[in-house]
């Protein structure tokens, strides 16, 4: 249904192809996941079905892509439209109208559906993606995880019969991203429909695959096979196959049941055994020694705690976002804000940055009120890496963004640039930020706020596009400057994150906050938010795969 015929694609003043040598074949009615680091030309590979590479993004492509027989270099993806259903990584630039219900309907519209066969359908998806209380909302008042839903239901309406999926589930909480995929295999099942997705977090959906598909490296050949031969070699692993590869067992588990099955002499193995965890931090001010990067620290006297919410509520037009939040972060304390799709995660980060108004309560960032403060003022107090990383970026090469970020933090010229290659290799100088892939555009987002230096670092959602290894070098940053003092709030739905890094888990429901308390206890109270070790070793307290190689070695 859909074939690679030695496929390269070459951007525009690229000196090498972004990618090499594709040939593969995904046949009708099957499930194939696009695996590979972050960058190496997944979402490159995806265009090229939709026909938006090269039509839209310019470039070369060399050897044949077809679709259903088509080939998508003599169709322009409108032509394409009535097989293939794309979402790709940025949901509000794809919306061409202005509701939910609208956006539902628009894709059937243009194809000229039947009006009652549309209605019935917009009816079944707003049932089938937990959109029918969002119906009448604009597209652009919806939290991230509600757009990328709307995202998949417009194209899903027009049933396809090929669909082609980027990171469909990075902004989705855990219990939507198993709706979510429960959906597509239902599609893959009973309609035939085929998939081709591209996704980082392989423990959401490597059990869904029939084939798997490996990017092993920039420009390297593409590697093809089941899903559990390729996990035996490939770069890029769940937890679980972590886990299994450390244990040896063979043939290597894809899900936390099969891992279970095989886990009991693990499980005697380290009965005797502690996890080891990373240390709270002491509620002093950070101490002195080693700076990151060379620069000292803002010299005002640390306060007790650096961000301070008390009875906060927030009313983002008809929804009332938060209401009666108290929160309180220290200086060193990584705190992960987790809980579903509009819970408020967003918003109180927004609101702790100055974005968002309180409607009524009171927010402190260290000695500031954040939206009566200066922006200028506020840098060296606060920074936020956004769930859209564009949001903050606005030069036009690597380069530029780095100098000018170097220079509105008052760091030494390069540090930018320095923490960028650190946390990613191989992004080149000159590429203009538009053109970086998401894991990349990310990683730059927060190497510009982590330039600053400020006490309080925000993130939201900061693992979408990071490969494995990308997200465990943010976790050694990240704990390295929890160390030095900084306190960092992320908002996140990768539980495997909130594992490795928080020491403390604050869960919100509705606008409010539900739990709050040490990681290790509140994630693994909860099925959604248990990462796959805390699952496959239960009863015992293990969370990461890092923990269990360290008590066995
Ligand atoms: N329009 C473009 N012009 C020039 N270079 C591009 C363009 N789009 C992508 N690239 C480059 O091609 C390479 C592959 O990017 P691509 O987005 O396909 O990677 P990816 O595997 O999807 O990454 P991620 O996992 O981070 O989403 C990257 O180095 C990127 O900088
Ligand atoms: N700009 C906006 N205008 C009006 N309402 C908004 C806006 N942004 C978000 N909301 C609403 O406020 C509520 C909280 O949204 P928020 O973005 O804080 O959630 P979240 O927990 O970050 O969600 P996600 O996990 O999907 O990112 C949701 O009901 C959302 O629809």
């Amino acid at each position: 249904m859909i074939r690679f015929e030695n496929v390269s694609v070459t951007y525009d003043g690229a000196d090498e192809p972004a990618v090499r040598a594709v040939d593969f074949e995904v046949p009708e009615g099957e499930l194939a996941l696009l695996v590979g680091p972050s960058g190496v030309g997944k979402s490159t590979v995806l265009g090229a079905v939709s026909g938006l590479v090269p039509h839209f993004t310019g470039g070369t492509l060399h050897g044949r892509v077809t679709v259903a027989g088509r080939d998508t270099r003599t169709h322009k993806p409108r032509e394409l439209a009535d097989v293939v259903g794309t979402v790709g990584q940025d949901p509000l630039s794809h919306f061409v109208t202005d509701t939910v219900e609208d956006e539902l309907a628009y894709g059937m519209e243009s194809l000229g559906l039947a009006p009652d066969v549309m209605r019935r359908r917009v009816e079944e998806t707003l049932d089938l993606l937990g959109l029918a209380d969002l119906r009448d909302r604009p597209v652009s008042a919806l939290s991230g995880g509600q757009r990328q839903r709307v995202a998949i239901g417009s194209v899903l309406t027009p049933h396809p019969r090929v669909l082609v999926l980027d990171e469909p589930t990075s902004a989705l909480d855990p219990a939507a991203a198993e709706e979510v995929l429960a959906v597509l295999q239902r599609l893959v099942h009973d309609l035939g429909t085929t998939v081709l997705m591209a996704e980082h977090r392989l423990e959401r959906v490597v059990q869904y695959a029939d084939r798997v598909v490996l990017l092993p490296g920039p420009g390297e050949r593409p590697l093809l096979g089941a899903p559990a031969e390729v996990m035996a070699v490939s770069p890029v692993f769940p937890p679980v196959v972590d886990l299994g590869r450390l244990a040896g067992w063979s043939p290597l588990p894809l899900t936390v049941r099969d891992a279970r099955r095989r886990a009991a002499p693990l499980r005697e193995r380290l009965a005797d055994l502690e996890p080891r965890r990373e240390a709270a931090p002491a509620p002093a001010p950070p101490p002195a020694g080693r700076r990151l990067f060379g620069r000292a620290k803002p010299d005002a006297p640390s306060p007790a705690h650096v961000a301070e919410v008390r009875s906060l509520a927030v009313r983002r037009d008809r929804v009332q976002a938060l209401r009666h939040v108290d929160l309180t972060v220290a200086p060193g304390e990584a705190v992960a804000l987790m809980g579903r799709n509009g819970a408020g995660k967003s918003t109180l980060l927004g609101a702790l940055v100055g974005l968002v108004a309180p409607s009524s309560g009171s927010v402190r960032t260290g000695d500031a009120v954040p939206h009566r403060t200066r922006p200028r003022d506020l840098v060296r107090r606060v920074g936020l890496v956004p769930q859209e990383p564009r949001d903050l970026l606005y030069a036009d090469t690597v380069a530029a963004e780095c100098a000018a970020a170097d220079q509105d933090a008052g760091a030494e010229p390069g540090t930018c640039r320095a923490l960028l290659s650190e946390l990613l290799p191989g992004v080149s100088d000159d590429t203009h930020p538009r053109d970086l892939s998401e894991g990349q555009r990310l990683t730059l987002a927060l190497a510009v706020v982590l330039t600053a230096r400020p006490p309080l670092i925000l993130l939201d959602e900061p693992t979408r596009g990071l490969d494995y290894a990308a997200k465990a070098r943010l976790v050694t940053l990240l704990r390295a400057l929890a160390a030095e003092g900084h306190a960092i709030v992320l908002a996140t739905h990768d539980v495997e994150l909130a594992a490795e890094l928080a020491h403390r888990v604050v869960l919100l429901a509705e606008g409010e906050v539900i739990a709050d308390g040490p990681a290790a206890e509140v994630v693994v109270a909860s099925p959604s938010f248990a990462p796959q070790v805390a699952k496959v070793l239960a009863p015992q307290h293990w969370l990461t795969v890092a923990q269990v190689r360290e008590a066995l070695s």
